[in-house]
């Protein structure tokens, strides 16, 4: 019995690996690199690189170390980026989830989560989203994901595979014990970036927008701490292992904070009056996106130990100076 996590050597999936080696799981990375760092991946777990999409090879190692249960961090993640280059986007993410599918489905793999996010949902106004709240994705990240939802719901209707979707909304901070973090040098996230300003990294940032419709402007989301996230998986693979039936549940706080207010808690955790400007808006951001966690709480019993936006962004510039030490 051992537990294939695809994209383990990136933000998220590293924590999800040391998460599981320190519950003594036998965990599988397979991961390309294209982003992730062979560094964060935890020695107590086999390393496997490669393509998630390639099913002769997830196949092959499915058999080699008897996978039971995959966890699906693999793709790309870039909202904006997604707006210039769909193809990317309907590749990396929507093709290589089908191709990880079927490779679970002929494999025998019992369960599979998959990392969703809140971009699934798209112009949300400024109420906290539930999961049935309808669909509208604004972007191709959010559609390549969508559809990834729907390839899981309808292979799990024809084979015996269960499935777990976490929609993810803004996910930040880093391992309390500084063993991995948000590590991607031209990351886009809001808080890193502006980690990196306070640390000199970058000379100045931009807030894109500030005349949408929130109570100061500037873009709402709802940012919840990697541990948070982490421990929302462990809970549902053991839901799943349980015999739970498959789910799809948002992982949120139901807290939102504006750009301004992460940009001033990084100042003041920070002690630095870096340098901001106004911008336009970005493509593909929808104003205010917040969820209730109400069924994470409900269904799984989970309760967050982290739901504090200073926390989180003290985790993240701990995070930011060690990185600074690490690569000097
Ligand atoms: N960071 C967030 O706020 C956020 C929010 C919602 C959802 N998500 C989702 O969480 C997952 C992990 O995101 P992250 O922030 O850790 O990103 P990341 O870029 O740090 O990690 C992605 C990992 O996947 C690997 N990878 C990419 N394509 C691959 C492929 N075809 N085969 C094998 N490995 C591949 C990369 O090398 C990297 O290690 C993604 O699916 C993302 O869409 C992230
Ligand atoms: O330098 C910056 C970076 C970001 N922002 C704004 O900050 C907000 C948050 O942006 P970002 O941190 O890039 O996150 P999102 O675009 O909300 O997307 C993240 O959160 C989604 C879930 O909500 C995930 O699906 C995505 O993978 C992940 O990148 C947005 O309004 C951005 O326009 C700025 O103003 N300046």
């Amino acid at each position: 019995m051992a537990v294939l996590v695809t994209g383990g050597a990136g933000y998220i999936g590293s924590h999800m690996v040391l998460n599981l080696t320190d519950a003594g799981e036998k965990v599988v990375v397979l991961d390309n690199l294209v982003t992730g760092f062979d560094w964060a991946i935890d020695g107590r777990a086999v390393f496997e690189q490669g393509n998630a999409g390639d099913i002769d090879f997830v196949l092959g190692l499915i058999a080699k170390h008897g996978i039971t249960e995959i966890i699906h961090f693999a793709g790309s993640i870039v909202v904006p980026e997604s707006v210039a280059d769909p193809l990317k986007y309907y590749g990396n993410n929507t093709a290589t989830s089908r191709n990880l599918i079927e490779a679970a489905v002929r494999g025998g793999v019992r369960h599979f989560i998959f990392s969703s996010t809140a971009a699934v949902y798209g112009m949300t106004g400024l109420a906290p989203v539930v999961e049935t709240t309808p669909l509208s994705p604004m972007s191709p990240y959010g559609r390549s994901k969508l559809m990834t939802e729907w390839m899981l719901a309808d292979v799990a209707a024809a084979h015996p595979l269960t499935f777990g979707v976490l929609r993810y909304f803004n996910v930040a901070g880093a391992d309390p014990a500084k063993r991995s973090g948000q590590s991607t040098p031209l990351a886009t996230h809001l808080i890193k970036v502006a980690c990196q300003t306070a640390l000199g990294q970058r000379e100045k940032m931009d807030i894109f927008g500030t005349d949408y419709e929130t109570p100061d402007g500037t873009c709402v989301r709802d940012y919840i701490h990697v541990t948070d996230l982490i421990a929302a998986h462990a809970l549902l693979l053991k839901h799943l292992r349980g015999g739970g039936e498959s789910t799809t549940i948002n992982c949120a706080y139901g807290q939102g904070y504006s750009v301004r207010e992460v940009i001033d808690a990084v100042k003041a955790t920070s002690g630095v009056d870096f340098r901001v400007d106004e911008g336009p808006r970005r493509p593909g951001d929808p104003a205010s996106v917040t969820a209730t966690g109400e069924k994470a709480r409900s269904l799984l019993g989970w309760v967050p130990q982290h739901n504090d936006l200073k926390e989180i962004v003290e985790s993240a510039y701990a995070w930011e100076r060690h990185l600074m030490v690490r690569n000097r």
